[in-house]
């Protein structure tokens, strides 16, 4: 199985280096120093489920790669829609595209079914410029439970979790899911096949949703947002709105929203991805998490005035960022 790897940093290098060292025929595509170090020394992964360095090759330069099986895409959702450039040498016919992104995915609603099969989501594929790229009859969803962190260039801190559950748009239990599991499963990995993978991106969802933007706008971490009553309560009726947005759209989240709460909450002093984007002056990816699921609202009819307020304050952070 040939699989690229596009965007090999945290959680890209992560997964290449398992498939690696379980035999699969790997390329990392990534840039700068953590590209020289992963070059010179390889991927060195250090986890508590134990430490192991993988060397697969490595480049900047996905015409070097060529067509492969699979594309697991490690790029931050908002540079989808510019890497036209970048994954159109890895494509062949059939090859598969597995993005790690959190929230709500540009495919969202290929092969859903229903009265909202086939629509696009303005916040996820502004003009279409996401599906233009990255066509969702490619896509294999898939939900990262696992989290990781680049240390230094080259290496990868395993934090916690292993599982990438993935599934078909159209819950089929497909070949390319079977092939795909089976090697992640080889290299160290869970990897379910979920008919319902839907469900699963509105349970990583409502994690995401609620403590990535108040963690970049109050500045705290996933403990103090837990212990503090007021933002616990902005984070409690965040998750009850996403809720009532996933039931809309006929999601089940087999998780309350206390359980949802104690899981952070032992997280700890964590900070989250966006706060840590945030410091680095990296762009926030809450296009994906926050202004996808206020969409939605709008389609569904539900109400959601605290997502919304909640979207307004973290738009304008985003952009005041970005400036
Ligand atoms: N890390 C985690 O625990 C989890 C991450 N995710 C999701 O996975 C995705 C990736 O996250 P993460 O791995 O943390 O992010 P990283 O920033 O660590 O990885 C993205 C990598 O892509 C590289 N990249 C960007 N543009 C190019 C380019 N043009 N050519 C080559 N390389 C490029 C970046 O390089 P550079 O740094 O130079 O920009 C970086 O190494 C996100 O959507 C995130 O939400 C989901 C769950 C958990
Ligand atoms: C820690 C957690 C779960 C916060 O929602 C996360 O996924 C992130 O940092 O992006």
């Amino acid at each position: 199985m040939k699989v690229a790897v596009l965007g090999a940093g945290a959680i890209g290098a992560y997964v290449g280096a398992a498939l690696h060292r379980a035999g699969a025929d790997v390329h990392l595509i990534a840039r700068g120093p953590h590209l020289a170090a992963m070059r010179q020394d390889g991927v060195r992964v250090l986890s508590p489920r134990g430490d192991f360095t993988a060397r697969p090759h490595a480049t900047d330069d996905p015409v070097e790669v060529g067509p492969a099986d699979y594309v697991f895409l490690g790029l931050k959702a908002n540079s989808y829609a510019a890497c036209g450039p970048l994954i159109e040498p890895l494509l062949h016919g059939t090859t598969a595209v597995v993005a790690a992104q959190n929230g709500i995915p540009w495919w969202y609603f290929h092969r859903h079914g229903g009265p909202y099969d086939g629509r696009r989501l303005e916040s996820v594929d502004p003009d279409g410029a996401v599906s233009a790229v990255l066509a969702p009859e490619r896509a294999v969803g898939c939900v990262v439970y696992a989290a990781t962190e680049l240390e230094r260039p080259g290496v990868v801190r395993h934090v916690e979790g292993t599982r990438f559950s993935v599934g078909e748009p159209d819950r089929s239990v497909s070949a390319r899911c079977l092939a795909l599991s089976e090697a992640m499963r080889a290299g160290g990995l869970k990897c379910p096949v979920e008919p319902d993978l839907r469900n699963d991106i509105w349970l990583k969802l409502l994690g995401n949703i609620s403590f990535n933007p108040i963690s970049a706008l109050v500045r705290a971490t996933m403990r103090q947002m837990c212990l503090h009553g007021g933002t616990r309560r902005v984070i409690e009726t965040m998750m009850s709105e996403t809720l009532a947005v996933a039931r809309a759209l006929g999601c089940e989240v087999g998780v309350s929203i206390e359980r949802r709460l104690a899981g952070a909450e032992r997280v700890g002093d964590h900070r989250t991805s966006t706060l840590q984007d945030l410091e680095r002056g990296k762009p926030l990816e809450l296009d994906v998490l926050l202004a996808a699921v206020v969409e939605l609202a709008e389609i569904t009819g539900v109400p959601v005035p605290t997502l919304r307020t909640v979207h307004a304050l973290s738009d304008l952070l985003a952009l005041r960022s970005a400036a």
